[in-house]
């Protein structure tokens, strides 16, 4: 594979004569190809929603990583253009009321893969639809796994569990409500109301709030939040020097399911010796989301704190964050929490149909299988547009790697698989890990994601005639894609000094 070395030095003298923003694929020189029924994401049609690109590339994987012989051979991507444009129109996922657009047609699984895969593929869907009913889905814990209820309660598999979530989700409303509102207040605080959080709590129990902070919450939020997530006595040290007098004003929510990770109740202790010092009441600013009956739950409901909100048993901590976990801190950050539900929900709808390429996760699915072999022999690269998906690829990281790396697969056999996930943010990181990618060992498939709102509507500013920073972005995020599904072509294309920018997005678009 040729080097592509030049491309980040050669990105920076650009001027905008060369630089085309967002050319539509409509303008293809390919009319043949029937392309009515595609809605195609072209960005500044659709400035007044945020809509995400997912475009995925894969390096070549040699064929004797393959798990078994008889698996389809690689024989490497496809290159002309002509065929990656069928590929791209026959394999686009488009979701209108989301605004979620998948393109996996720079993975290269071949028809014969997919063919392979489909009763395998139909039988996990049908584990799906038990799984919604409620059957037993770890055998470890000997529980049900249902964090999809908590997105829609009428699929709860019985009345109880239903009236639990509904219960629970009142309940955060009412208390974050009240919080926000100043009707709940903190009784030495100068403010005479809350005006921070600082959530206590690691993992599952930290990650999706922390995400979920960073990609919705306002500018201003009505209550601004701070993370503990480890044992890390300077870490711990700083949070409360941050807050100052404005430990006074602050909602602390301790967060564990189990209610006894040690980093979880050493950042408790840790924060009521500073209220202790403070000379502070914690009991009245303490908030505890755990399991019925945990040493947290009991410690809370002894000392008399604030609140307590349920985690149920059937969520794991990873899938917890529309659950109370993550909830209540969006609540309060003033992030409208039915929505976010409403829209989850709606996701997973599209992840219900059992024909897979209309079922995002299904191909995201099959593109990781096809990628890394079925083993794990390839890691996934993340790489968000996006400054404030910044966590996306961490929490990702979690959700996958607690998920599918096992030592054991559920017949019992030793397996020590799963997928490799890490990542940071396009374009800052193209002069950090992105280096290794364009140049190193090619041991990694990516998944770029393309948020197509830059600014809420009306806010554009051109930096020079039609031209703004976002286009840049855009830039940087097509360059790089194709620098590494294609780098002899961007390398050739490079030494020829033609307007590069101009060149890629045309070309991209005959694909
Ligand atoms: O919510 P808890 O019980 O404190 O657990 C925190 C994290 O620790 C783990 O149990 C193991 O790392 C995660 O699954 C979980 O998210």
């Amino acid at each position: 594979m040729a080097s592509v070395s030049g491309i980040c030095s050669s990105s920076y003298p650009f001027k905008s004569k060369h630089f085309t923003a967002r050319s539509s694929p409509s303008s293809t020189i390919m009319p043949s190809f029937r392309i009515d029924s595609l809605t195609f994401p072209t960005r500044p049609k659709l400035a007044d929603r945020t809509l995400a690109l997912t475009p995925s590339v894969a390096r070549e994987v040699s064929a004797d990583l393959s798990k078994s012989d008889t698996s389809p051979k690689k024989t490497g991507l496809e290159k002309d253009p002509g065929a990656l444009w069928r590929r791209y129109v026959d394999w686009l996922y488009q979701h209108k009321e989301l605004g979620l657009f998948l393109d996996v047609s720079r993975i290269g699984f071949s028809e014969e893969f997919v063919e392979e895969m489909e009763p395998r593929l139909q039988a996990a869907f049908r584990a799906m639809q038990e799984l919604e009913k409620g059957a037993i889905a770890n055998p470890d814990e000997g529980r049900m796994v249902g964090h999809y209820w908590l997105r829609n309660s009428k699929l709860a598999p019985n009345p109880f569990l239903k009236l639990q979530i509904e219960n629970t989700l009142e309940a955060v409303c009412k208390f974050a409500e009240d919080v926000v509102s100043g009707k709940i207040k903190p009784p030495s605080s100068p403010e005479g109301r809350f005006t921070h959080v600082l959530s206590v709590g690691i993992g599952g129990s930290a990650l999706g709030p922390q995400f979920v902070a960073e990609a919705l919450a306002p500018d201003n939020p009505p209550l601004k939040i701070r993370f503990i997530d480890n044992t890390d006595p300077a870490g711990i040290d700083h949070q409360i020097a941050q807050l100052g007098p404005e430990l006074a004003s602050t909602v602390v929510i301790v967060i564990s399911k189990s209610g006894g990770t040690p980093e979880t109740r050493n950042g408790l202790l840790e924060v009521q010796k500073a209220f202790r010092e403070a000379g502070l009441d914690f009991a009245k600013q303490g908030v505890a989301i755990t399991q019925e009956n945990s040493l947290l739950d009991n410690t809370a409901r002894i000392e008399g704190w604030l609140a307590r909100f349920p985690m149920f048993d059937w969520v794991g901590g990873r899938t917890s964050e529309m659950s109370a976990v993550g909830l209540l801190p969006a609540a309060l950050q003033g992030i409208d929490i039915r929505e976010m539900l409403a829209g989850a929900s709606l996701m997973d709808d599209a992840n219900r149909t059992t024909v897979v390429r209309n079922n995002p996760a299904a191909l995201l699915a099959l593109c990781w299988y096809w990628a890394s072999d079925g083993v794990g022999s390839k890691d996934m690269v993340i790489l968000p547009y996006k400054d404030s998906l910044l966590l996306f690829s961490r929490y990702l990281q979690q959700l996958v790697m607690e998920s599918i790396g096992k030592e054991f697969d559920l017949d019992g056999n030793r397996v020590n698989q799963g997928i490799t996930v890490y990542g940071n943010k396009g374009s800052t990181d193209q002069h950090a890990y992105i280096q290794q990618l364009r140049e190193g060992v090619h041991n990694f498939f990516v998944t770029f994601i393309e948020v197509l709102r830059d600014r809420p509507p009306g806010h554009d500013w051109e930096l020079e005639p039609g031209v703004t920073c976002g286009d840049y972005l855009f830039g940087m995020l097509q360059v790089t894609f194709l620098g590494l599904f294609c780098p002899s072509f961007l390398q050739a294309s490079i030494e020829r000094k033609i307007g590069k920018y101009h060149f890629y997005f045309k070309k991209l678009m005959l694909f």
